[in-house]
């Protein structure tokens, strides 16, 4: 194939990736619409690149070059920055600097004063460097987030950044004169250069996809096990990882204890401050608990305003001394809210799996009675459960 009809299929499958984006876009969540839009005008950038450098006969050869190198250049700067904000990382405008002087470079070399070695130098040059950057971000951003799609593109950027060094070295060694010709046939690297660079805005766009497809499955992941108030974890994992517990000591011989919580006069503060201030409240239990949980303790929102602590008693662990501290550590910790200081007391019902218990539901069930017992007994109290 010639490099000319290589540039035309790399051009149209640059296109066809970057409009299945570009269709994509608007069912991305909010969080990653940014990074896939610029993402997206990269791939259109080296699109329009690839399109210049296969029309240039028709046009002037001072105007291709630079053009053609300047979205280069551009492009390969917007993939960086588009995996910048998929890492949350903030805009910066030095990213541009190398593209920009690359540019001003490059128009130097085409019109000023003709050098086609120095511009292809410049051009490498930049582009190897924004490539590097963007495997940095790959591999040292996206907090433990190490998906494969994620470490293949890495290797991508990595791949076409030293065939890029390598092609400037090849033609510096090769002294390539000025009327180098990208688009000439017989030369091996003037067929393998279009066909490597198309690997960031061609495979490289479906990497990206997947890391995006790969995150929106973790969030959906951690929304579906997670409280999206407090942060802690919801009644479906309370109750998966209760289940483990329970079944667990009932086979070694040990017993589970849980605090049921519940945040005493509740709906005052609600109706007193607003429901908002009521959010606020149940934020600040939640670090409390979680602030006091020892161990393997474990720490959920049951419902509304009530907690549970699977608590880790260890070899002679207290049960009831466990829930005091919980206790002791909601009501010693002032809130304040909008203006409003509070003292916010909890009531828990502390109990210990016993022999006899066959489900996690009945231990619930005598955490409940014993919450009960410390509402009726007058509040910011922890009641142990009879076996
Ligand atoms: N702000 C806010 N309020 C909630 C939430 N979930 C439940 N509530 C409110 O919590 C209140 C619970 O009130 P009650 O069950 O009467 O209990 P209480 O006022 O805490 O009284 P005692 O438990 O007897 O001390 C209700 O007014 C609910 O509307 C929530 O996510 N946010």
């Amino acid at each position: 194939m010639d490099p000319i009809t290589i540039f035309i299929v790399a051009t149209l499958m640059m296109l066809a990736n970057g409009g299945v984006l570009g269709l994509m876009h608007k069912d991305l969540p909010v969080s990653l619409q940014p990074c896939a839009e610029t993402w997206r005008i990269a791939t259109l950038l080296l699109a329009g690149s690839a399109v210049l450098y296969a029309v240039q006969y028709e046009l002037p050869l001072g105007l291709v070059s630079p053009m053609a190198n300047g979205m280069v250049m551009l492009g390969c700067t917007g993939y960086w920055r588009a995996l910048r904000q998929f890492d949350g990382a903030p805009d910066r405008w030095w990213m541009w600097l190398p593209a920009l002087a690359g540019i001003g470079g490059v128009l130097w070399f085409a019109g000023v004063q003709p050098d086609t070695p120095s511009r292809i130098l410049l051009l490498s040059g930049v582009v190897a460097f924004v490539l590097m950057a963007g495997t940095l971000q790959l591999v040292r951003g996206g907090t433990g987030e190490r998906a494969r799609s994620r470490k293949a593109l890495a290797g991508l950027f990595f791949l076409v950044g030293l065939f890029v060094l390598f092609r400037a070295g090849y033609f510096l060694v090769r002294k390539v004169g000025p009327s180098f010709d990208i688009t000439g046939e017989g030369a091996w690297i003037n067929t393998a250069s279009p066909l490597v660079t198309a690997l960031l805005p061609v495979v490289g766009t479906t990497a990206f996809l997947f890391m995006c497809s790969q995150r929106i499955g973790r969030q959906w992941e951690l929304a579906a096990a997670t409280d999206y108030l407090t942060g802690l974890a919801n009644r479906r994992t309370l109750l998966a990882e209760g289940e483990s517990r329970f079944a667990t000591a009932r086979r070694g011989g040990a017993h589970l204890a849980l605090a049921l919580v519940d945040v005493d006069h509740f709906k005052a503060i609600n109706d007193g401050h607003g429901h908002e201030v009521g959010d606020k409240a149940l934020q600040h239990v939640a670090r409390q608990l979680q602030a006091t949980a020892r161990g393997l303790d474990f720490v959920a929102r049951h419902g509304g305003e009530e907690f549970v602590v699977l608590l880790d008693l260890g070899q002679h662990g207290d049960a009831q001394a466990a829930g005091e501290r919980l206790r002791l550590a909601v009501a010693g910790t002032p809130f304040t809210a909008d203006g409003a200081s509070l003292t916010i007391t909890i009531s828990a019902g502390v109990a210990l799996q016993a022999d006899g218990d066959t489900t996690l539901d009945q231990l619930l069930r005598r955490a409940d009675e014993a919450l009960y017992a410390a509402k009726r007994s007058g509040r910011n109290r922890v009641e142990l459960a009879g076996g």
